[in-house]
């Protein structure tokens, strides 16, 4: 087509006659409305300053690449001059993973059983070997190939908030090492009764002891639905299948619960404030072991609208178990994950590039640190890598407590922390989103984590 772009005088506008000027404005109205783009004339910019800036923005792309260095991959919001290449690299890199992920799901259907969870495969006692979609071990997915015998920290959570300034101070000293060294505590003397995990923990097998018509109706929910029951971790995406069925259930900051088993709701309220509010009060020593203000944390997480959901893990007795993986190796996505196991171990946690087998104490609850604490820590502390073994004999049961900030808040490493510009080692990006894009897609050890990461 060969139209004429529409011309507005600008002059007219700002100097013309009253009749003159309502006739430009009334000009300005068609063409914004049926074009959208028109070219400004007699404009009152002088051309000098307008060749002048136009040569100063080609001086800026001709300065060498080291001196452009300073502004690249800067943060979208908070950074005021950004230097880069194509549109936004880091979120080109996250849809290009959605649409891996999408032809991955689009591959044909993995072996469909009469079954559709693990625990209805493992009761019906059918199977002696593995099914060949459940071997997802393998060098490419083991991560470390050799095992340490090490004890994890320990963590006396009393001292924490009801011992002598000195104690405290110890305390805060020994969380940041902690979370420097392993990613990974176990914290004992917490305070919360022993007859309410117990009684958690019963209520979850209550939960996956129902039969599968009760519990359909959680099943294939979207990722952000608040009560999601389901099998593997994201079956419309895993190329493999993983021995596990899960609860995953929202509990703050607004409480969801499966209506049954009875007791559940009640239960599972007690459990999760009493298990969110050592993690925030963890999380206010781990602040300060970074030399962070207390008053900036709730600036910076805004925690009184944290983000909780529980997740009970069930691994039923497996027929091969050294073939498959109960979840494979990742990291969580909050800040802090607390966990406590049935009694049966499992848990295995990289540590200087070789696996840790936890081996928990009665009592008490094994907490590691999440992609979050890595962001606002500006990578401090990294978040730790995990995985989940199964074993021949014994269901375990594994019952998680995930807390990070609010999920409408946009986590970015804490500005304390980042004294030149050169040091900033994150994107920030809205937990919401990070957390439906870690769910919706294959779990591969930090991948989403990596793409927020500014130097690799
Ligand atoms: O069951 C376990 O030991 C690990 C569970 C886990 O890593 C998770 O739910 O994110
Ligand atoms: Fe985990």
């Amino acid at each position: 087509m060969n139209e004429e772009i529409p011309v507005i005088d600008f002059s007219t506008l700002a100097g013309g006659a009253a009749e003159e000027r309502a006739q430009v404005i009334h000009h300005l109205e068609t063409v914004s409305h049926d074009w959208g783009f028109f070219m400004v004339v007699s404009n009152g910019v002088p051309k000098r300053l307008m060749d002048e800036m136009l040569d100063a923005c080609e001086g800026f792309f001709n300065l060498s690449e080291d001196e452009k260095q300073v502004y690249n991959v800067k943060h979208v919001l908070v950074d005021p001059v950004r230097f880069g290449t194509s549109l936004n690299t880091s979120m080109e890199k996250i849809s290009k993973l959605c649409f891996i992920s999408s032809l991955m799901a689009a591959q044909p259907l993995l072996p469909l059983f009469k079954y559709s969870t693990i625990k209805e495969i493992s009761d019906s006692g059918d199977l002696s070997s593995l099914p060949s979609c459940y071997s997802c071990r393998g060098p490419d997915i083991d991560g470390p190939t050799e095992t340490l015998e090490e004890e994890v920290p320990i963590i006396d959570f009393s001292l924490l908030v009801g011992g002598t300034a000195k104690q405290r101070t110890q305390v805060i000293q020994d969380l940041g090492k902690a979370c420097r060294d392993w990613g990974f505590f176990m914290v004992v003397n917490h305070g919360v009764p022993k007859s309410l995990m117990e009684a958690m923990l019963n209520a979850c097998m209550g939960f996956f002891n129902m039969r599968e018509d009760e519990k359909q109706e959680y099943n294939e929910k979207h990722v952000l639905d608040p009560i999601r029951h389901g099998t593997s971790f994201n079956t419309s995406v895993d190329k493999v299948r993983y021995w596990r069925d899960y609860l995953k259930v929202f509990v703050h900051p607004d409480f969801h619960s499966p209506a049954k088993p009875s007791g559940f709701r009640e239960i599972s309220v007690e459990y999760a404030t009493r298990t969110r509010e050592m993690t925030k009060e963890l999380l206010k020593a781990i602040w300060e072991s970074l030399e962070l203000k207390p008053d900036d944390m709730e600036e910076a997480l805004d925690l009184n609208s944290c983000f909780q959901i529980l997740v009970a893990n069930l691994y039923p007795p497996c027929p091969q178990p050294e073939l498959t993986l109960g979840i494979p190796p990742h990291s969580d996505h909050g800040l802090l994950t607390v966990l406590l196991e049935n009694g049966v171990n499992g848990l295995k946690v990289e540590h200087n590039g070789k696996w840790v087998h936890v081996k928990s104490l009665p009592n008490s609850f094994l907490v590691n640190t999440g992609d979050q604490l890595e962001i606002v820590s500006n990578g401090k502390y990294k978040s730790v890598v995990h995985q989940a073994e199964v074993n021949a004999s014994s269901t375990r049961m594994s019952l998680v407590t995930l807390v990070g900030p609010s999920l409408d808040n946009v986590v970015v490493p804490a500005p304390q922390l980042v004294k030149h510009k050169h040091q900033l080692a994150y994107n920030g990006m809205k937990y919401r989103d990070f957390l439906e894009h870690q769910q919706a897609n294959p779990l591969l050890v930090k991948s989403l984590l990596d793409l927020l990461r500014l130097h690799n």
